[in-house]
């Protein structure tokens, strides 16, 4: 029988549900089998969290080939059962499938996996020159595809512009159940603010663009300064291994707070059924439009156009563009680049054509 100590891994994220998978996971487990979470992942090797501290352990082939044969690999976040074997190595067995996840989109086209079992994602924008709307509706888009609740968090409120418009005008735009909260991230009033994202066993991340505050935000979560100085506890000089993981930052009121490289580098790509949720309202109009592949511009009888704001519109056709060339497969874009070609090459010759006659 195994047994865990629920409340050790709690402060690291540990749920009931997440417990619950792990009952109805079949096992084949060893005796000495125990839960851990993933705060790191290198090319060959993890940093794995026991709820008191983290080590380093190495996935078996046999998890990795399966992981794989699924198309998918571990990433941090994901709960895994780790076996203790000769010099005292650790090692991955087998890793609960995932209640959330956040990926990426390899070139070649595949999901990477970025974070597993997120509960909030905090979608982090500066009310300074980083504040831009269109953006924030794409991290949403794609956060919401993957069952994370979204709540906007929008930075620099003591020094930001037009504040209070600016909070408006994301209400009025962005889906009505999506929290949006202004703050000073450098504050602790902060903390209360976001307490209700903050419960014990949750598990948040934290999104946006450079500077918008995400380790500024982290460490007034924290209460620490952990992030600044990559968590080397101040005193006994031991590294950071040994009571913090990199990546894995815990607050005061028992949430964790996931942040690695991989999540601070990625920018919003979304597939078209996920846009779908996120512009729900144009999505529903264009059932009212009079012609059914109405695109919403010059067409007559458009539901849309009237409703929904130009910006808006503009956005989501330009997401769906996006979305659609990031869907196709490198010979699909080959195929495309080629008709392009052909096509500009057949225009410069037609206006060769023409200027030859003149
Ligand atoms: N006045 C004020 N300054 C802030 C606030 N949030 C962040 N800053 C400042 O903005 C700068 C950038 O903040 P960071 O927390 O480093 O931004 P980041 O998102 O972690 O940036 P990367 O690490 O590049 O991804 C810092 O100088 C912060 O002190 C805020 O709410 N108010
Ligand atoms: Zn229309």
């Amino acid at each position: 029988m195994i047994d865990f100590d629920f409340a050790a891994l709690r402060g690291i994220g540990l749920t009931q549900q997440i417990v619950q998978q792990f009952f109805n996971h079949d096992h084949t487990l060893a005796h000495d089998a125990r839960l851990m979470r993933v705060t790191e992942v290198q090319r060959d090797c993890l940093q794995v969290h026991d709820g008191e501290r983290d080590h380093q352990a190495r996935s078996l082939p046999g998890l990795t080939a399966s992981l794989q044969q699924e198309g998918t690999g571990l990433a941090v976040g994901d709960w895994v059962m780790v076996q203790q074997r000769a010099h005292e190595e650790l090692w991955l067995s087998e890793r609960l499938p995932p209640l959330t996840h956040l990926a990426r989109r390899a070139n070649d086209g595949r999901r990477q996996p970025l974070a597993s079992n997120i509960d909030t994602a905090l979608l982090v924008m500066g009310l300074d020159h980083d504040y831009n709307p269109r953006r924030m509706e794409r991290y949403l888009a794609l956060v919401q595809a993957s069952g994370v609740l979204a709540v906007v968090v929008l930075t620099k409120a003591d020094i930001g512009q037009d504040v209070e418009e600016r909070m408006a005008e994301l209400h009025a735009r962005l889906p009505r159940n999506v929290p949006v909260h202004a703050v000073n991230a450098l504050s602790a009033d902060t903390r209360d603010e976001l307490a209700p994202w903050l419960g014990e066993g949750q598990t948040l991340v934290m999104l946006g663009s450079s500077g918008a505050g995400k380790s500024t935000l982290t460490n007034t979560l924290t209460g620490s300064d952990a992030q600044l100085t990559g968590g080397v506890r101040s005193g006994d000089g031991r590294g950071r291994h040994t009571t913090t993981a990199r990546s894995l930052h815990r607050c005061e009121g028992g949430a964790c707070i996931i942040d690695t490289p991989g999540l601070r580098t990625w920018r919003p790509d979304a597939d078209e059924q996920s846009l779908a949720a996120t512009f729900e309202d144009i999505e529903s109009l264009a059932g009212q439009c009079q012609f059914r592949d109405c695109r919403h511009e010059e067409e007559p009888g458009c539901a849309v156009r009237s409703i929904i704001s130009a910006d808006r519109l503009l956005n989501y056709r330009k997401l769906l563009r996006e979305v659609r060339r990031s869907q196709q497969t490198p010979l699909d874009r080959q195929a495309n680049l080629a008709k392009w070609k052909k096509i500009s090459k057949a225009g410069k010759e037609r206006q060769r054509d023409k200027r030859g006659l003149l």
